[in-house]
């Protein structure tokens, strides 16, 4: 027997319930914002995060690509611009913010960029959230970035609780969460418009919240790994080689 679809109303509180498994949970980010994460360990999660950083633009740009409907792209452009910043603007793009981040946190642009720091499984997450959304519809796509509706509350413990706990980090760094707080929120006004419009049968909106249950694997996935790595001291290769060996390129 198929079963009737949801309400707008009852999908939207079932995609909302997906928060309970959000990262902000990891018990990485739970030590993080309870101050009890070393400088080392801030950096490596701040350098392996900005992997996470500069893909999503060319996330968002593969997911215009796959669209046709134009008042979508309109509204989705912005998010590549949030990211990239706009010339002749000289308010501070996310990924230009992010690297002010791993300065304030004491790393070199050049730490950051040459990807020395980066692990492995934090790439292997990244890239299947890629190539998901170069696959899917764009409107599956959409619902895959609704973590974002969970964005807001893990930026702002960090602007709570890191000012006082890390008293070395230079405030200048927390911009980025700053800038966060608004762009997550209208981010998430126009996904969720989307993935109630678009998943309508029950079967559907089944689909989405494994999209959505997909995209937390992602980011808990690459909080395991920063954590075996930077908590648990147990780098890729650890005891057998260089500890900073992972492959390049291959997304
Ligand atoms: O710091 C975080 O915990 C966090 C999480 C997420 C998320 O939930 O996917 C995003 C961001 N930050 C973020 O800064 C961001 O720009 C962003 C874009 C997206 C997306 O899927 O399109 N997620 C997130």
């Amino acid at each position: 027997m198929t079963q009737q679809p949801w309400t707008k109303e009852e999908f939207a509180q079932k995609l909302r319930a997906k928060g309970e498994v959000y990262h902000i949970y990891h018990p990485f980010h739970i030590a993080m914002n309870k101050g009890e994460c070393s400088k080392e360990q801030i950096q490596g999660w701040v350098a392996n995060r900005f992997f996470y950083q500069s893909a999503i633009p060319v996330k968002d740009a593969g997911i215009m690509a796959n669209c046709w409907d134009m008042e979508t792209r309109r509204k989705w452009i912005q998010r590549i611009l949030d990211h990239d910043g706009e010339i002749g603007d000289e308010r501070l793009g996310g990924i230009e913010a992010w690297l002010r981040l791993g300065e304030a946190v004491g790393l070199t642009r050049d730490d950051i960029l040459s990807e020395r720091l980066l692990l492995p499984g934090v790439k292997f997450a990244v890239g299947a959230y890629i190539n998901f959304t170069k696959r899917a519809s764009w409107e599956e796509a959409a619902c895959s970035s609704l973590t974002e509706m969970f964005a807001p509350e893990i930026h702002q413990s960090r602007l709570d609780t890191w000012p006082t706990h890390y008293d070395w980090i230079d405030p200048e760094g927390f911009s980025y969460f700053q800038m966060r707080l608004n762009q997550a929120r209208r981010d998430v006004q126009h996904g969720l418009a989307i993935t109630l419009d678009h998943f309508e049968t029950r079967r559907q909106q089944e689909r989405a919240l494994n999209i959505l249950q997909f995209k937390l694997d992602v980011l808990w996935s690459m909080a395991d790994a920063i954590s075996l790595a930077y908590e648990f001291d147990r780098k890729p290769y650890s005891g057998i080689a260089d500890q900073s060996i992972c492959h390049k390129g291959f997304m």
